[in-house]
């Protein structure tokens, strides 16, 4: 997802230059999606999406390229308008959102290359001062830029000019701008493209801090199904402009009739069996063998495994 930065800033301005300062404690769902429908002319991209998120979960929204999930994360924030179905985002329709609203959601876009002689610092600061409006009681907005630059790791690189920041630097600024006012729901969209190994696992901290620390909501799409195994509370599977699934890892794991892999070694000997009952398996194992059973090993479906048959199967080619 690419974004005009001219755009940004104009939505940050415009959406942070005035307005009320109460936030509405939530009680239902932060995110409600019924029946959500787009067209891109006669071409039908979703064809009844329905998912909720409550507050302080983490939703990964999985599917193939081009399943849509692009277009669901750009209605919901109130970049596209959608062509039916029933939508509230902070209990708000994304389609009628006020720059108060506005301002209580995160966008991390891909990726800030404006502004390339100011320092981080600067335009951190620069950008939180927008937000200042729209402090409440319970969040005190926007967050201070030392500890923002902290939790994003960039504290290092407060002073340096943005043309200088390396990929992960960057990439960790345009966290940093999607969260500066601290957000009640962030959206991410393919956060992590182009981190090294290590910015990945600072991130996926980053993450759980928000989650910890601020109770954010988020929403986040990745083609990295470790990435969405380690964040997800939920994974979404959409394909086919359906939800197919909805779970845990190791829920959706449970609804595909799949089969666990079992090994163990026995007087030295090393075996390998699948079964759809693997605790009914070993059991009989046990109850054969005592003693001798050793290094014994089972392994579900991994979520790679799950989410391939899923797709298949909602494409028909299973
Ligand atoms: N502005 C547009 N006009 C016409 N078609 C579009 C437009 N934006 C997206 N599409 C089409 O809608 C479908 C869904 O696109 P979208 O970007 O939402 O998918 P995605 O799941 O985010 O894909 P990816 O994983 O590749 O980012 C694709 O077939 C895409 O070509």
């Amino acid at each position: 997802m690419y974004y005009i930065l001219d755009s940004v800033l104009d939505m940050t301005g415009s959406v942070l230059a005035a307005g009320d300062t109460v936030d509405t404690p939530r009680a239902g769902p932060v995110i409600e999606v019924r029946d959500l429908r787009m067209r891109y002319g006669d071409k039908e991209v979703l064809v009844g999406v329905d998912f909720t998120a409550a507050a302080g979960e983490v939703v990964v929204l999985l599917g193939p390229n081009g399943a849509g999930k692009t277009t669901t994360i750009e209605i919901l924030e109130g970049f596209r308008v959608r062509s039916g179905g029933h939508v509230l985002v902070l209990g708000t329709d994304p389609a009628d959102g006020d720059e108060h609203w506005r301002s209580r959601l995160g966008v991390v876009l891909q990726s800030w290359r404006d502004h390339g002689k100011w320092r981080v610092r600067e335009l951190l600061a620069h950008l939180g001062a927008y937000y200042k409006d729209y402090s409440t009681p319970g969040r005190a907005r926007p967050w201070p830029v030392d500890e923002l630059l902290e939790v994003v790791g960039l504290t290092a690189a407060a002073d340096t000019r943005i043309a200088r920041l390396s990929g992960g630097q960057r990439r960790r600024l345009d966290v940093a701008i999607g969260i500066v006012g601290r957000p009640e729901l962030l959206f991410l969209d393919e956060p992590t493209v182009g981190f090294d190994p290590e910015a990945r696992r600072e991130f996926h901290d980053l993450v759980h801090r928000l989650t910890d620390v601020d109770s954010t909501t988020i929403l986040l799409t990745t083609h990295d199904l470790d990435e969405a195994e380690k964040l997800a509370d939920r994974i979404l599977i959409l394909t086919r402009g359906q939800i197919v699934a909805s779970g845990s890892a190791d829920e959706l794991s449970r609804q595909v009739a799949g089969e666990s892999e079992i090994r163990w070694t026995c007087d030295g000997q090393r075996f390998v069996h699948s079964a759809d009952d693997a605790t009914g398996f070993v059991r009989e194992l046990f109850r054969q063998h005592g003693d001798a059973i050793g290094d014994l090993e089972v392994r579900r479906s991994s979520l790679e495994e799950t989410y391939m048959k899923l797709v298949r199967a909602a494409e028909g080619s299973a």
